[in-house]
């Protein structure tokens, strides 16, 4: 009998993730075996997997083991590996405070998008409900140029903002309009995005509220974004005329997500900071036999 592997399940305003500890980046975690544990009926179900290793044991984090003891090896529910993921970071916080690997207060966390800087508030009340995670995410790119995408017969204009990972942020008058979004929403052009990308479909709500809906790459609909809702309130933003590198002044949206609200503040220097829950519900033990039936 081989050791059982231990998991814990999180999610950030219901963005879910299997949590797999591994200080020592010991577990192969293959791309069939990360699709297989975020599979939702045979497996634990999640959107993503975090993967918690320190900096200085994986190949990818290295260099950033002098800035962030802990580097967050993240993949899609595909199985796919890519830069960042939001809620992630947040959910992945939460994970090191209840293993009492960090306090409450500022950490750094290694990602393949760089070293992010996490806040982790105290609860309003000592021994309440867990305070917000707030993540530093960094600044939005808007490259130059016309996106498009489409849902069946309706076509709209796109703003393409890079969070670390590529986002088309395009503005409806009803969410609904965005239909079942089984399947990612073609783009146009074709080559705007040759890597895939998030699709967020934004109405108002009020004035600097908005909500969303998300298909994610190497996903599908999620009920939770974090980069995406950093592209959205960036996209909003712009739309509204507002810029805080114009201005001075710090821009704050609330973008409702299925799962919950997320509160995004873009600062003068462009650096954007995203403020949510981020809870972790559940911890076991994965079958080492299943999991190398499924990966074999
Ligand atoms: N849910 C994430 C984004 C995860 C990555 C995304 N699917 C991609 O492929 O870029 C978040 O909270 O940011």
């Amino acid at each position: 009998m081989s050791t059982p592997i231990a998991f814990l399940k999180g999610h950030g305003t219901e963005n879910d993730f299997v949590i797999v500890p591994d200080a020592d980046n010991t577990i192969e975690l293959s791309p069939a075996a990360v699709a297989a544990l975020c599979d939702r009926r045979a497996g634990i179900g999640g959107d993503g997997l975090l993967h918690v290793v320190r900096s200085a044991a994986h190949p990818d984090a290295r260099h950033l083991a002098a800035e962030a003891e802990w580097f967050m090896d993240y993949r899609n529910a595909d199985g796919s590996i890519v830069e960042m993921c939001g809620n992630g970071v947040r959910v992945f916080a939460r994970y090191l405070q209840r293993a009492g690997l960090v306090g409450e207060g500022d950490l750094a966390v290694a990602t393949r998008g760089g070293v992010k800087r996490v806040h982790i508030a105290k609860p309003a009340t000592p021994g309440g409900p867990d305070g917000d995670v707030t993540v530093a995410m960094g600044k939005a790119v808007l490259p130059e140029g016309d996106v498009a995408v489409s849902v069946a017969d309706r076509h709209w204009p796109a703003r393409n903002v890079n969070m670390g990972n590529p986002h088309a942020v395009a503005f409806v008058s009803d969410l609904a309009h965005a239909g079942d979004l089984y399947s990612p929403p073609p783009f146009t052009p074709a080559t705007a995005y040759p890597d895939g990308v998030n699709v967020e479909f934004v109405v108002d709500r009020a004035p600097r509220h908005v909500a969303m809906r998300v298909h994610e790459r190497g996903v599908g609909e999620t009920r939770s974004c974090g980069t995406g809702a950093c592209a959205v309130a960036v996209a909003a933003a712009r739309r509204d005329g507002l810029d805080p590198a114009e201005t001075g002044t710090p821009v704050t949206y609330t973008v409702d997500v299925l799962g919950g609200s997320l509160v995004i503040t873009e600062r003068p220097d462009g650096e954007i900071e995203m403020t949510g829950a981020a809870v972790i519900v559940a911890e076991g033990e994965i079958d080492p036999e299943w999991l190398a039936s499924v990966t074999n």
